[in-house]
């Protein structure tokens, strides 16, 4: 057992001392038959059944059935000891499971994470079934174990040295796929989390998935998990096929020496018929099980609880940081910052210097997959830069107040979030104090008249599956356009909407006072837009439209590419494409 699962479980050993020394009692005596079942039965043969005295026989083998209902009788009240040991270390478990999650979760001010109903329940479960057997089948194996070598060398010393070379390699085989065994089985219980906290994801979000029209999205990830948690399942059950395998191979080897051996020994009058009995019997009824039982029980379960321990102390979350300022201006800036996805990722964009004035509007385009969403996601603070720094107002994102931040700069994505609920609750959702009259002026705007009047008014119950994706966008955008946020990043917010609307509704953004960055989703929109950042690999170059045509050939293959194909939408795969034949940077 690892030092983190023994640190888990050690305090309940610690105060459960009695009960462990009682179970080992208890097993002591339990192992009495075994010692017993080979000289019994060398001896009932040898001078009872074949010396011709059947009653004395009878008497032996009455006396070894004797030891056999005093075995039992002693695994029986073994139980009662081990059945306290094992409720007190699930009871330890679970306090200190609750414990560190509530104390992760109060101190981080966030929900305790649904993965723990997983570990609380199901996993200290597992450590309690696995643990109370564990302790029971091990004192008993080991016992019966030495119980049986002793009776197998006092029948026949030679066997010994026979074991020693089939043991050992099988040994060294477990060993070895245990450790994988470990690894697999760490990933499928990573997997059962997963699909735990997914499916609470799910269940929990029905209204937003709902909302955003993503219920088919959300099957698939349920899905995936669904998949990912099977397939961790089969490949541990595969491993466990093997060891079995190998088990059971040297578990019955050493019986199939013993037969090879038996008829020089018998002949040579080394052994006697009773004795070669016996020493059958300590290997079929004592070793053998033993072994089997210690190899599976070191191996598969306490490699299990092993793993399930170290599993449930790992509970600590990391506090969510959360800064306390509020900046009074809102221009924003990149100062050297670098952001990657993994420790192994290129980076998206490296030591950067960015500003952005407020008031500015900015178009971002760039190829599929630049990291545009990354970059604006970075601005609204819902990705941090690994180096470097991202400031609004001249304020590190990281000290200001979060709910501050999340007011003053609005994100709107391409998912169109709109939930079940009045045109009113859905159009007013940023902006609770707004009048009516703002309200359908707003929707007008955005061409939402007809909506409203679908619906029968701003009371109308909007049901969000009944809206197409168009319509679903621009109840967003309205929604954004009303709210107090002093930035507004539409990250192909429009992509859904048909030129004339894209056009209107970027008319409706670029009035609006504040600054404007949009992920371009046309051409036109950098053509309309007061100033272009193109994204590359590893640069970001920003300009007037005018300007970059003349300065940036990427910029002018691009708008050239696009004119040419005029009325479609950038794609941007091709795009990439004409760039990179072009040699571009
Ligand atoms: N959460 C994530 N974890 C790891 N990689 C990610 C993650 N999100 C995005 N990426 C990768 O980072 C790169 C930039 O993605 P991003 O979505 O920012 O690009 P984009 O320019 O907005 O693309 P598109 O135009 O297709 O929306 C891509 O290679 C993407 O696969």
């Amino acid at each position: 057992m690892n030092s983190v699962a023994w640190r888990m479980i050690s305090p309940a050993i610690a105060r459960n001392r009695r009960a462990l020394v009682m179970v080992l009692c208890w097993s002591l005596l339990g192992t009495v038959p075994t010692l017993l079942s080979g000289v019994l039965v060398a001896v009932a043969l040898d001078r009872g059944f074949l010396a011709g005295d059947a009653g004395f026989g009878l008497a032996v083998l009455g006396c070894y059935g004797a030891s056999l209902g005093l075995g039992a009788v002693a695994t029986r009240q073994a139980m009662g000891p081990m059945a306290v040991f094992a409720e007190a270390v699930r009871d330890h478990l679970v306090h200190e499971v609750v414990h560190t999650s509530l104390h992760a979760a109060v101190s981080a001010g966030t929900a305790a994470r649904t993965g723990f109903a997983a570990r609380i329940v199901g996993q200290t479960e597992t450590v309690r079934q696995i643990l109370s057997n564990l302790v029971m089948a091990i004192s008993s194996a080991v016992l019966m174990t030495i119980a049986a070598c002793a009776g197998l060398v006092a029948l026949v010393p030679a066997m010994v040295i026979a074991l020693v070379p089939i043991l050992l390699p099988a040994a060294f085989l477990l060993v070895r796929l245990s450790k994988v065994w470990r690894r697999r089985y760490e990933e499928s219980l990573a997997c059962e989390e997963e699909l735990a906290a997914e499916l609470d994801l799910v269940l929990t979000g029905t209204r937003d998935i709902a909302a955003c029209g993503a219920a088919g999205r959300a099957g698939d990830d349920v899905d995936r998990r669904l998949r990912a948690s099977a397939r961790a399942a089969t490949g541990v059950a595969g491993l466990s096929g093997a060891r079995i395998g190998v088990i059971g191979l040297a578990g019955h080897l050493p019986l199939i020496v013993l037969l090879l051996l038996a008829p020089a020994l018998v002949s040579r009058g080394a052994l006697t018929t009773g004795e070669l009995v016996g020493a059958i019997t300590y290997l079929a009824t004592g070793l053998e099980p033993a072994w089997r039982a210690i190899t599976e029980l070191l191996g598969n379960q306490a490699l299990e609880v092993a793993t399930v321990l170290r599993r449930l102390s790992g509970t600590e979350i990391p506090p969510e940081h959360d800064g306390s300022l509020e900046a009074s201006r809102y221009d924003l800036a990149l100062r050297g910052a670098t952001f990657r996805y993994g420790p192994q990722s290129e980076p998206i964009f490296e030591n950067t210097d960015l500003t952005l004035a407020e008031g500015t509007r900015l178009v971002v385009v760039g190829p599929s997959g630049i990291g545009k969403s990354t970059l604006v996601n970075v601005f609204a603070g819902l990705e941090a830069p690994e180096a470097g720094s991202v400031t609004l107002g001249g304020v590190d994102l990281k000290d200001l107040r979060t709910q501050w931040l999340r007011r003053s700069v609005a994100l709107v994505p391409q998912e169109a979030y709109v939930f079940a609920g009045t045109v009113r609750e859905n159009l007013a959702y940023l902006a609770p104090a707004a009048e009516d009259v703002e309200l359908v002026d707003t929707a007008t705007i955005f061409g939402l008249a007809e909506l409203i009047s679908r619906y029968g008014g701003l009371d109308g119950e909007i049901r969000p599956d009944t809206l197409s994706v168009g319509e679903r966008q621009l109840v967003t955008l309205a929604r954004v356009y009303l709210s107090p946020a002093r930035v507004v990043i539409l990250d192909e917010a429009t992509c859904h909407l048909d030129p004339r609307a894209e056009a209107v509704a970027e008319e409706a953004f670029a009035r609006r006072p504040g600054t404007l960055i949009m992920v371009a989703h046309r051409i036109s929109s950098a053509m309309r837009a007061e100033r272009v950042l193109l994204m590359g690999a590893g640069s970001l170059v920003q300009g007037t439209h005018e300007e970059l045509l003349h300065s940036s050939p990427d910029y002018a293959r691009l708008v050239d590419y696009w004119t040419r194909d005029a009325g479609a939408t950038v794609d941007q795969g091709r795009w990439r494409a004409a760039i990179t034949a072009g040699g571009g940077s």
